[in-house]
């Protein structure tokens, strides 16, 4: 196929800018369309990343940064390679909450995803097949945006989180930015904000809910499948209402996972585990508090839960470690307006002598006395320091993940944890947390956040041809990251630094594909799922290409 200069200028898979060689720009039709110097991938990420610098603001160098990425991926992916702890915050959580919000004043580029409307499904085929335009697609990542991170409904706006977990993928374990497809499902919004603003880009309409949903869904998953058989679908940032059952219908049938649920759940329980490993506790003495039983919290439960029964108690024995709370306060059997996944973790009201009275977080600290406490009610401030005293006055090394997302809704700051319990709280924060120094020791603090697990959780069940993702995976994932953080020193944090995140995810990716492979779930047939995983890793170098 003969490209034009300005179909290659233009494609961000294959421009290379003045990174052509005179040779390149000959055979290709590029001679005279470029400046005359020639410069190498490193003195381009030298200038781009000048210029990064130059921004005046954190959203300002988003934005510079989403342009590099629509001209130039492997640049873009070069450069985020040398500055990977400073670019995850914007062109992930937090910054991609703001350019969300801002998503239609900002617009400027579809960024290669496809836009899947509710009521064009006749068109949903086209949609994928046109977007992926003869790529090699491996990974797709999908979200309605009802449930953006903590923010709610976000409409098409919501596109950019899909953007930004591929983004997170390719930088953290290397999938081939060519192979990966962002998709919005745009179902409408129940934003009133967004369908009243005239700069509104999607479905200027209520959500549909429902059988005409789950049809689009349907719809979507089979022609997913069918365009790209050897990719995994991950589900992100669906409503709590559709999450699980989604997850439900088509866990058993294809290589599938929602992060929320179980990419958030795998974090979690690495934290806890890395948290025990501090306070030399076993997690069969842990008492565990979920603040916001959605879901993400039930995923978080129900990881914990499997843990709890791999180590020998049986399932209602595992349940009684768990206490729910969510708007109701502590969940109990008779709770109005129990979801299915809240009702497996319910307490019974003759538990207690004051069960009427648990209606509030404190409350329930006060008559548990949680060992763990997590984080994920989208409720800033709720970790208020009477709580947080409360809890630390009946447990030596208080486990607390103040989880929600972005920044303004966490439950609490690290730093006051610390504070608030001389030092002895063990903490992962939602997003990027800075150090803490108190008395003389620097804490560290762990980003308790999916994006540490689902990319090498993705990379080894693609690079094994994996055929569905399920629980002994997953528990072999969760337990990867033992090891990697040293636990020795005061201060240690419960989780590896982001700046080890390429060397985590590979070996993630390693125990996922070799888990895969152990239970025959492969497709195709995998001699070595170290040998895979390295094969399938991608690395931001210009490649030739043909014209
Ligand atoms: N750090 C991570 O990796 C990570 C992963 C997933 C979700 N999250 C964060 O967790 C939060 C929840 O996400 P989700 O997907 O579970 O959403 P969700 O809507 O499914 O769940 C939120 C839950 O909080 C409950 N809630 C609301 N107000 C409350 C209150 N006052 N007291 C107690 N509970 C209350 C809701 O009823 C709901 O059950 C978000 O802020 C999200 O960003 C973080
Ligand atoms: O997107 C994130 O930062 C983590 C998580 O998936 C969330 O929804 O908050
Ligand atoms: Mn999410």
């Amino acid at each position: 196929m003969t490209k034009t200069a300005s179909e290659i200028l233009n494609n961000p898979f294959l421009n290379k800018g003045t990174a052509f060689t005179k040779e390149e720009r000959q055979a290709l039709g590029l001679t005279g369309t470029l400046p005359s110097k020639v410069q190498t991938i490193d003195e381009q990420a030298t200038q781009a990343y000048a210029q990064f610098k130059s921004k005046p603001s954190r959203l300002e160098q988003r934005i510079f940064l989403m342009n590099l990425f629509n001209e130039n991926r492997t640049l873009f992916f070069h450069l985020m390679d040398e500055h990977v702890v400073e670019f995850m915050p914007i062109v992930y959580d937090p910054v991609v909450a703001d350019s969300i919000e801002q998503y239609n004043e900002l617009f400027l580029d579809p960024q290669n995803a496809a836009f899947v409307s509710v009521d064009a499904p006749e068109d949903i085929e086209a949609t994928l097949k046109n977007a992926a335009d003869g790529r090699d697609i491996r990974l797709v990542v999908v979200t309605d945006a009802e449930g953006i991170l903590g923010m709610g409904d976000w409409g098409v706006n919501g596109v950019d989180i899909a953007i930004g977990k591929l983004m997170v993928y390719t930088a953290a374990a290397g999938i081939d930015p060519s192979q990966v497809l962002p998709v919005s499902i745009d179902a409408g919004t129940n934003n009133q904000k967004l369908l009243d603003d005239p700069l509104y880009l999607g479905n200027r309409h209520k959500r549909v809910s429902g059988e005409q949903y789950y049809d689009v869904i349907d719809k979507f998953v089979a022609a997913e499948q069918q365009l790209f058989p050897d990719s995994l679908l991950h589900f992100e940032d669906f409503g709590r209402d559709n999450a699980q059952v989604i997850l439900d219908k088509y866990k058993d049938q294809i290589a599938t996972f929602n992060d929320d649920i179980q990419g958030t759940g795998m974090v979690v329980l690495a934290g806890i585990l890395g948290a025990l490993n501090i306070s030399k506790e076993s997690i069969k003495d842990q008492k565990i508090l979920s603040f916001g039983a959605g879901t993400a919290g039930m995923g978080i439960a129900n990881q914990i839960l499997d843990e709890l029964m791999q180590a020998g108690l049986t399932e209602e024995e595992a349940k009684q470690h768990f206490y729910a709370v969510d708007k109701q306060g502590l969940l109990f059997d008779d709770t109005e307006g129990l979801t299915p996944a809240q009702k497996a973790f319910t307490r019974k009201r003759s538990e207690f002598s004051n069960a009427d009275e648990l209606t509030n977080l404190e409350a329930v600290v006060k008559a548990v006395h949680p060992t763990v406490m997590i984080g994920t009610s989208t409720q800033p401030g709720t970790f208020t320091e009477s709580i947080i005293k409360e809890m630390a006055a009946h447990t030596e090394r208080p486990i607390i993940f103040p989880l929600s997302n972005p920044t303004k809704l966490a439950e609490a700051k690290a730093e006051d944890l610390i504070k608030w319990t001389d030092g002895r709280a063990l903490v992962a924060t939602g997003i990027p947390a800075d150090d803490v120094e108190y008395k003389g020791v620097t804490y560290q603090i762990g980003q308790g956040n999916n994006a540490l697990m689902y990319p090498g959780l993705g990379f080894g069940l693609i690079a094994s041809t994996a055929k569905v993702l399920n629980a002994e995976t997953l528990s072999a994932a969760c337990h990867a990251l033992g090891g990697i953080v040293d636990t020795s020193k005061p201060g240690a944090a419960v989780l590896p630094p982001v700046a080890k995140i390429t060397e985590f995810s590979e070996k993630l990716a390693e125990v996922v594909a070799q888990s895969v492979i152990d239970q025959k779930l492969n497709k195709e047939p995998i001699a070595d799922a170290k040998q895979a995983v390295a094969d399938m890793k991608w690395v931001p170098e210009y490649r030739a290409i043909s014209k």
